[in-house]
């Protein structure tokens, strides 16, 4: 297998990419911050999705990218959901990065917590702590999970005290995240649509304004009451709303994901590898081809109900102002047709989107749908769907 350092030395926009990758410079962190990790997997307890493995590696040869843009493709259209190994962190990289996550949560102060909150509802923007009890989940039952939001420009907000040590490690993170995961999937979506291979990357520009974001995220336990009145769910089924998410795959399982046939499936964690999916926008650019998969997060296994399970997130969405309208000129769409959720003219951009869902998301009235335990809402003139 090749390994990140072969990778670095290929033509073109590889290695500019892999160039960007940090040097692993900084000091250990102290002993306060190392997290007990987690290790049992909770084999024959549940039944897991059997999701594609995409070695991202392969990305970075022409000879092998064009076979890999197929097996994305597949991966995408068959499960709108793959791993990525080889993303180019090492293991203790990536378990630092689950460190550094947990500072907002366990190190900071309720009081400091309320001054970094995000405002959601009146800014239409996720950046900041969303603090616990902010969404409705079921039966007047509120969620207890926190995240912490950060911007890729570490510079756009302030950030509370013990976080800001690491604040250089975040900006390298999502750097890495952008340059070495993001791009390099969005050429080989792009080349699965016949397009040129920078189509997708072109509306995704690091300096460009837009919400692309690291996400640190925490779930607390919850009470037997809480349990019993939501079913066990932690978060509804949803569709992420933006393109891209790159979730950094860790012990706990409690994530699961609609499949085409309708039942949920687990998915399982891989040392060290990238759970990937569509989100929205990424649906309706690309004219229904890769969907938005639905999951959603649930008590986990019994044998893992002590664990604490923590997320490590890059979101990612195209610039605020790309119009998300399917990309007509695709070869690959127009034999296989395309899917449309609204009028071109009437599409939104990024930003309208984006806004429009996180200023509303666990906090509006549901309607019933026509489907049983599917709640229904509208955005923008789409019909935005929400599952038990
Ligand atoms: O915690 C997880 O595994 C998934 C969370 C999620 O789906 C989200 O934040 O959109
Ligand atoms: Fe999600």
């Amino acid at each position: 297998m090749r390994t990140v350092a072969e990778v670095g030395s290929q033509p073109t926009f590889t290695t500019i990419a892999r160039a960007s990758c940090p040097a692993w410079k900084y000091p250990k962190l102290p002993i306060m911050y190392q997290l007990a990790r987690p290790q049992q997997i909770s084999n024959g307890l549940v039944e897991y999705a059997d999701l594609p493995v995409i070695d991202l590696s392969k990305a970075f040869s022409p000879e092998s990218r064009a076979a890999l843009a197929i097996q994305v493709r597949d991966a995408m259209t068959e499960h709108g959901f793959f791993y990525v190994i080889n993303h180019g962190y090492t293991t203790s990289q990536s378990e630092r990065i689950f460190d550094i996550a947990d500072i907002p949560f366990e190190h900071v102060a309720p009081e400091e917590k309320q001054i970094y909150a995000g405002t959601m509802k009146d800014t239409g923007s996720y950046q900041g702590y969303k603090l616990r009890q902010y969404w409705h989940i079921d039966g007047g039952v509120h969620d207890q999970v926190e995240n912490y939001n950060i911007n890729r420009d570490t510079t756009k907000r302030g950030h509370p005290q013990a976080l800001r040590p690491f604040l250089p490690e975040i900006a390298e993170f999502a750097r890495h995240n952008h340059f070495n995961v993001l791009h390099p999937i969005l050429r080989l979506l792009a080349l699965g649509l016949e397009l040129p291979e920078d189509t997708l990357v072109d509306c995704h520009g690091y300096a460009a304004v837009s919400e692309t974001y690291v996400r640190f995220m925490k779930y607390y336990p919850r009470s037997e009451e809480e349990e019993a009145k939501t079913k066990n769910v932690w978060l509804k089924g949803h569709t992420d709303f933006g393109t891209i998410t790159i979730l950094y795959s860790q012990p706990v399982a409690a994530l699961q994901i609609l499949t085409p046939q309708g039942s949920w499936k687990w998915v399982k964690h891989i040392e060290n590898a990238l759970i990937i999916n569509a989100g929205d926008a990424m649906e309706f650019l690309s004219g229904g081809l890769y969907r938005a998969t639905i999951h959603r997060v649930v008590q986990p296994p019994e044998d893992q109900q002590q664990d604490t399970r923590l997320g490590v997130f890059y979101f990612c969405m195209s610039d605020d102002d790309t119009r998300l309208v399917p990309f007509v000129d695709s070869p690959l769409l127009q034999r296989v047709g395309i899917t449309r959720r609204f009028e071109d003219d009437a599409a939104p951009t990024m930003e309208q989107w984006r806004k429009g869902r996180t200023a509303v998301y666990g906090r509006s009235e549901l309607k019933p749908s026509s489907e049983e335990g599917v709640e229904e809402e509208v955005i923008g003139g789409v019909v935005v769907r929400h599952y038990n």
